[in-house]
């Protein structure tokens, strides 16, 4: 696989602000790596790749939900949570991307899951506090990130959840599982 050409064609799906975004998570999500340890390379990757089905045309994106098994009810939550699965889909069915870890961490990377692994929580992270995010409690999400990889992505898994209640939105469930099971697990630690 050569990065190059992959980057390229990730360039070419989506506007250059996006594409900004993009880049601010691949230095992101490689800063993070550098301070809690893991595999450079899949992060890159990963991160890279996470928003590429982002711009696509909601039809399209639901079309490919529909027609290639991806799960169903994702379909009654809210679009943003969409491109994350077809992100996955199309870099492995369009680009040979085969590694289930990289993979998983684009699925997840919106809505985060239960059990996520070091790559996911350090996209999902890197996507919340990537420099072109500005948003109220960013700065707090950040101090965190400095020292502690899963207070910060709890820290950021709750703006997201406060946001969908202000809203008054349905919340995917995967987001609220995810957060409880990190602070699950932090409380067996203490
Ligand atoms: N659990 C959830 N339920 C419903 N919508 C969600 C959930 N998690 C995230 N979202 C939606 O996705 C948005 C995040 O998308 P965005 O900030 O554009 O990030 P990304 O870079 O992943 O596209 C949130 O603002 C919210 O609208």
């Amino acid at each position: 696989m050569n990065l190059e050409a992959l980057r390229e064609a990730t360039r070419a799906q989506m506007p250059e602000k996006r594409w900004t975004h993009t880049l601010g998570v691949v230095d992101t999500a490689l800063e993070l790596t550098s301070r809690f340890g893991g595999d450079p390379a899949k992060a890159e990757l990963a991160a890279l790749l996470h928003d590429y089905a982002k711009a696509w045309p909601i039809l399209r994106q639901e079309q490919v939900i529909r027609e290639q098994g991806l799960p169903k009810e994702l379909l009654d939550y809210g679009k943003e949570l969409w491109h994350a699965h077809v992100g996955a889909w199309v870099v492995r069915h369009e680009h040979g991307i085969e590694d289930e870890e990289v993979l998983n961490a684009i699925r997840y990377h919106t809505s985060g899951r239960e059990n996520m692994t070091h790559l996911e929580k350090i996209v999902c992270l890197a996507d919340y506090i990537e420099p072109g995010r500005d948003y109220p409690g960013v700065h707090k999400i950040r101090q965190l990130a400095e020292h502690n990889l899963d207070e910060a992505l709890t820290a950021g898994l709750d703006s997201t959840i406060g946001l969908l209640l202000e809203r008054g939105e349905c919340i995917f469930p995967l987001t609220v599982l995810a957060r409880n099971d990190l602070i699950r697990r932090r409380k067996q630690k203490e």
